[in-house]
């Protein structure tokens, strides 16, 4: 690992580079939410595919409408009664109505809908009390979308409203981008699974717990999760295990320089794996490459604070990648510090907080008042998200405007 801090968009280019949408599958609708859509979706159908009723009343003529008042009603013969789902299309002359209902199809003779509260709801001679435009309550064919209209991009991750707008639009299943399949591994002699008691020296994994929901927030799907103890020959069964049913393996822990750091001293000389210190607290010891079958491998350094950031700097945006996603970066926006912290200067600081609304606009508040310590692990629970602090300040006043990410809707 060279001594010079790489920025960070030099390695999440180097990460977005190494990282292609995967194949296309076809999946019915109702297992679609939350994929991305592989190609664009165009209308099959007309929406809507008639013209038809927005209201439950009668269609009339509009020429036999008159200027109606309830001294002066406009009585029309009703020569027909058409709820939802009718597919008649009754003749209507002169001086005749059709009692309809909200979506039935408007008759083609009808140019116009008089909701029912105008009327006295006849059902043999209707009295119309008030008049409605040419046109009114009628919903035209194809004023949606015609056929060939776009519904939704590809890239679009679905959600239940385009999954919606999908089956409207004449289609039962939808082509998505395969999901990505990510193995997770931590390392570590001092972990043990979290409930177990701990000696001195242990703590509980939370890690594997922490990337493998990051990867299910993400889109993609965990298909192993283990723990190595810190020895080589161990984690290097494990990578292998993890290659053979993955496209992207995350390890997290033995990255750095330390005497019993595994995942360095198994991937130096690596022609494919590089180590980047990377500009950027916390989160500076990274590891990325491919492994030999090809599948991308991230070694992201062991304190929990810096998992969740540099998962949410560097794997997201590859997960999304591969996913086909056209969105991959957060959204960068800005809030008001309601306190003050410090900074570490010289890299640039990812501070976990909750971000929130005084009335005036957005703010964000030091999930914990020891700033963005890695090790903070139990500040990560009040966390929805980040402030991005420039490496030239050195402290953080209450009310300073800084640039947040919001990674949860509050
Ligand atoms: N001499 C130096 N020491 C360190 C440097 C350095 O530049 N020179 N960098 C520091 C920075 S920055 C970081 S970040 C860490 C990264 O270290 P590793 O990736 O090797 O991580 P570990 O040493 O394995 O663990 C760090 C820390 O995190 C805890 N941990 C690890 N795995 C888990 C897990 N699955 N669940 C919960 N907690 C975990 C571990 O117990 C350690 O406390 O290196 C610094 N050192
Ligand atoms: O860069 Mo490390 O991730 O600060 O603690």
């Amino acid at each position: 690992m060279s001594s010079e801090l790489v920025p960070i968009e030099v390695h999440r280019d180097r990460v977005l580079a190494a990282s292609h949408r995967l194949p296309t599958e076809t999946v019915p609708l109702v297992d679609a939410l939350g994929r991305v859509l592989a190609d664009d979706v165009t209308s099959r159908f007309e929406l809507p595919p008639w013209d038809n009723s927005g209201m439950d009343g009668y269609a009339v003529r509009f020429t036999d409408l008159g200027s109606p008042s309830p001294e002066h009603p406009t009585v029309l013969d009703v020569v027909a009664d058409l709820p939802a789902g009718t597919g008649l299309d009754p003749a209507l002359g002169s001086g005749q109505a059709a009692r309809i209902m909200t979506g039935a199809p408007v008759p083609s003779d009808a140019d116009t809908v008089i909701p029912l509260e105008l009327t006295d709801q006849g059902t043999v001679r209707v009295s119309i009390e008030g008049g409605r435009p040419l046109g009114a309550h009628v919903r035209r064919r194809a004023e949606d979308r015609a056929v060939g209209d776009l519904i939704a991009r590809a890239g679009t991750r679905l959600s239940s409203r385009a999954v919606s707008a999908l089956a409207s639009a004449g289609h039962a299943s939808a082509d998505v981008v395969r999901r990505p399949r990510v193995a997770v591994i931590a390392t570590g002699s001092e972990l043990v699974a979290p409930g177990e008691s701990i000696g001195r020296g242990q703590i509980p994994d939370s890690n594997s717990l922490l990337v493998a929901g990051l990867v299910t927030e993400t889109g993609a799907l965990v298909v192993s999760a283990e723990r190595v103890a810190d020895d080589v020959d161990a984690l290097a069964a494990a990578v292998e295990r993890a290659e053979a049913v993955a496209d992207v393996v995350v390890l997290t822990g033995g990255v750095s320089v330390g005497a019993y750091d595994p995942v360095k001293a198994l991937f130096t000389g690596s022609a494919t794996i590089q180590f980047a210190k990377v500009s950027m607290q916390p989160g500076k010891p990274q590891a990325f490459g491919t492994l030999p079958g090809g599948a991308l491998v991230f070694g992201l350094p062991g304190n929990p604070v810096s998992v969740w950031i540099s998962f949410d700097v560097f794997v997201r945006p590859a997960l999304l990648t591969l996913l086909g996603q056209s969105d991959v970066l957060r959204p960068v926006v800005s809030a008001v510090a309601t306190e003050g912290w410090r900074t570490p200067g010289g890299r640039t600081q990812y501070l976990p907080g909750r971000i929130g609304d005084d009335g005036s606009g957005r703010t964000i508040t030091p999930a914990s008042k020891r700033g963005s310590g890695s090790h903070l692990v139990g500040s990560l629970a009040g966390a929805n998200g980040y402030a991005i602090v420039d490496p030239s300040v050195a402290e953080v006043h209450a009310g300073d405007t800084v640039s947040v990410v919001e990674v949860e809707q509050r």
